[in-house]
């Protein structure tokens, strides 16, 4: 694949924390459209590489493009988010005392607009975006619920919502199933996965059954980088992966 077709593009990249190498001659890559899941063992380098990728580390060495030429060294954090790379965290961090549409209208507006969001009146275009949304986290019965009533499923829904209403190109999303019940954790990846026919995304988690259900290519890190990569059941059957998980 030519750099020009990928989303991601990560090339010998490597960063030390106080001489400990966290990131170790890591090279990824995301074709344009790719969902991708990302394994790994505690400290295997996961939420490290998220943190490059979004500007929030920067590598010692590598190369790191988004779209094919942007190079991400490049930037910092702000304009990496504004140029559509978008992440979400383990722990939800919606608006409680507000409405589930509200959380969206927010977000739609972006971070510097908060009182004009909520006082002025949706345009036509807003509103459907926002009904789309709701359709695709499966929230749409309950858009006019205070976010703080919603379980802590429902919470990761709205939160990849509000981040759908940014219009990313590229979704980062950190554990998402961790705390949710069996019925949430199937419905999440069949909703990542209608998100994924209209963005690129990249998953980590721990949670093996429902890296099952993405039924997607996946990443196993290891020191900082890659170890294997393949189907998972490819993954699954190699055996320093079977070796570094029983080894932790
Ligand atoms: N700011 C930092 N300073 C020092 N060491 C760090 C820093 N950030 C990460 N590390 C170390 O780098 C290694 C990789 O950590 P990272 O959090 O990226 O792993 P991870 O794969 O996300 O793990 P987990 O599954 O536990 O979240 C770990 O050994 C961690 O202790």
């Amino acid at each position: 694949m030519s750099k020009v077709d990928t989303i991601l593009y990560l090339d010998g990249v490597s960063v030390s924390f106080d001489g400990f190498r966290a990131i170790n001659n890591l090279s990824l890559v995301l074709a344009k459209g790719e969902m991708r899941a990302i394994i790994g063992p505690n400290g295997a380098g996961k939420t490290t590489m998220m943190d490059i990728i979004t500007g929030k580390t920067r590598p010692d060495t590598g190369e790191v493009f988004f779209n094919g030429t942007i190079d991400l060294t490049q930037h910092d954090e702000a304009d990496i988010a504004m140029m559509g790379i978008g992440r979400k965290f383990q722990k939800p961090t919606v608006f409680e005392s507000h409405t589930v549409e509200d959380n969206l209208v927010l977000a739609l507006a972006g971070p510097r607009s908060i009182f004009p969001a909520l006082f002025h009146k949706k345009t036509r275009p807003e509103g459907e975006r926002i009904d789309e949304i709701l359709a695709t986290i499966r929230l749409e019965k309950r858009r006019h619920d205070h976010a703080a009533n919603l379980s802590h499923g429902q919470k990761q829904w709205l939160e990849i919502g509000m981040l759908l209403a940014q219009d990313p190109k590229l979704l980062l999303v950190d554990e998402p199933v961790a705390g949710m019940t069996d019925a949430e954790t199937e419905e999440t990846a069949r909703l990542l996965r209608d998100i994924s026919k209209t963005h690129s995304v990249v998953v980590v988690e721990h949670d093996m059954h429902f890296v099952r259900e993405l039924d997607v290519r996946v990443t196993c890190l290891h020191e900082g980088s890659v170890l294997s990569e393949g189907t998972l059941d490819h993954v699954s059957a190699d055996q320093r992966v079977i070796e570094v998980y029983l080894g932790r």
